[in-house]
Order: C-alpha cells, then sequence, then structure tokens
C-alpha cells in the first residue's frame, strides 16, 4: 500500500462536489492520455450524489467514457437493487458506455455469471483509469465479502477480472450473489479513490487500514494489494 490522504466533509453534498471534481479531472486527463476513460464506479446509495453533481459538469463527452460497476447483485438489469441498472438511470441518456458485469442469462449460478463478466472486461482496454471504491459498514468493499469466494476475490490470479461471489452471511441490504471485480483488476488502476460516510464506516475503514495485508475486513485487503496513492473522501453524514 501506498500513501493515504483523507479528505474530510462536513455534508455529504460537499463531498459529493469535491469527488464529481475529481472524477472529471480524472476523465478530462484520460481523454487527453488516450482519447477514453474507463472508471469502475461503486453501488449502493452512496454514490448517487456523486452522480448527480458529475451530470450537472457540461464539459464532459460522456460517449467516450466507459462505466463498469465495482460489483453487481445477481439480479436482472432493470431490478431496483441493479448496480448497472444505477449507471444506466443516471449515464445511459449520456451516452456512455456502461458495462454490465450480469448476463441475464446466468442469474442462478454466481461462477457461471463470473466468468461470463470476466470474458467481457478481456475485450476492454485495461488498466482503469479509476477505481473508486464504496464500502459498506461490514468492511466489505464493491462485493468482496467473507465467504467460500473470498480468498479467489483477494488472491486469484491478476489475469482474473471478475468472479462470481456467494456471500456468507448475505448481507441485509442487498441478499443475493454478486460478481466482483476482484482486488487485483481494482489495485490495477491508475486512479483510486474511496468513499464514505458516517462515524461507523471512518472506525471499520481505519480498524482494516491499520490491520494492513493480514485484515478481517474485505477493505483492508483490498487497500493492501494496491500501489498507487490512495485518496479517501469522507463524510460526516
Ligand atoms: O452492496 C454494495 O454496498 C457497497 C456500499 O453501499 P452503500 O449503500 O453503503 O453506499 C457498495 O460500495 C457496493 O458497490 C454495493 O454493491
Amino acid at each position: 500500500m501506498d500513501e493515504i490522504e483523507w479528505w474530510e466533509f462536513d455534508s455529504a453534498k460537499d463531498m459529493a462536489e469535491q469527488v464529481a471534481g475529481d472524477i472529471g479531472f480524472v476523465i478530462e486527463s484520460a481523454l487527453e492520455a488516450h482519447k477514453g476513460a474507463r472508471l469502475a464506479v461503486p453501488g449502493g446509495s452512496t454514490p448517487d450524489l456523486i452522480y448527480a453533481e458529475l451530470l450537472k459538469r457540461k464539459d464532459i463527452d460522456w460517449t467516450k467514457v466507459t462505466l463498469i460497476p465495482t460489483d453487481d447483485r445477481l439480479v436482472k438489469l432493470d431490478d431496483g437493487l441493479s448496480n448497472y441498472g444505477k449507471l444506466e438511470g443516471f449515464f445511459g441518456a449520456r451516452k456512455a458506455d456502461i458495462v454490465s458485469l450480469i448476463d441475464e442469462a446466468a442469474l442462478e449460478n454466481p461462477q457461471e455469471a463470473g466468468r461470463l463478466a470476466d470474458a467481457r472486461l478481456s475485450l476492454l482496454q485495461w488498466p482503469l483509469d479509476l477505481a473508486c471504491l464504496g464500502m459498506g459498514a461490514d468492511g466489505h468493499t464493491a462485493s468482496i465479502f467473507p465467504g467460500p469466494d473470498f480468498d479467489a476475490a483477494v488472491n486469484g490470479p491478476r489475469t482474473r477480472r471478475a468472479i462470481g461471489v456467494r456471500p456468507d452471511p448475505l448481507p441485509d441490504a442487498a441478499p443475493v450473489p454478486r460478481v466482483t471485480l476482484t482486488a487485483p483488476a481494482l489495485a490495477s488502476a491508475r486512479t483510486v479513490m474511496i468513499v464514505i460516510s458516517g462515524a461507523e464506516k471512518r472506525r471499520v475503514l481505519e480498524q482494516a487500514l491499520k490491520e494492513g495485508p493480514l485484515s478481517s475486513y474485505p477493505i483492508g485487503r483490498v487497500v493492501s494489494a494496491m500501489d498507487v496513492p490512495i485518496d479517501i473522501y469522507w463524510s460526516a453524514e
């Protein structure tokens, strides 16, 4: 793990403005450097304000931006739990290229769903320009959870970018199997941000960072695999 910098905000709105500005800068730099931007971005509820702020920017050519959910829930793409569906709702009308990790033909088979997502991702250019990570209060990030797929998600081969995940226990917020980008895929990004809010998540993240590579928290394991500087954005509410 390289250097970590914390950016603190009183409100989620203030944080969203800053994060959207910084993501905008990553997109601009990527477009200048290689004519396209490839970003992995989180699902869940934390990014909603950030995505709304990003859409206010008039200077982004979304047709040159590829958005990949850091993870998704194994549900139909129009299900309210779908992270792809969230991105489509925000950025679809701007014609961003939104890559789904979920193939609806494999909803009953997490391992096959992971293989199909991995094959789809291998058609993109790597590395990512940005991995923007959320985190649950239980310390999961993307959909890297404790369970039978945890080791493959954090310690699997560098060439494997997505896998199917059967969280054990299933998380209350969205109790379904998942597909996630692996720690090596996330760690290969040129830029890494973590975006969280609230005192409980901060306590968990600080503890995970203290524990390091053997952390019991998925976020601790993922951060330990990174070797670029990491910006952590935290809002009190
Ligand atoms: O299940 C998920 O949870 C995390 C955190 O979500 P939040 O609602 O607490 O912000 C999210 O980062 C991840 O992408 C998502 O699928």
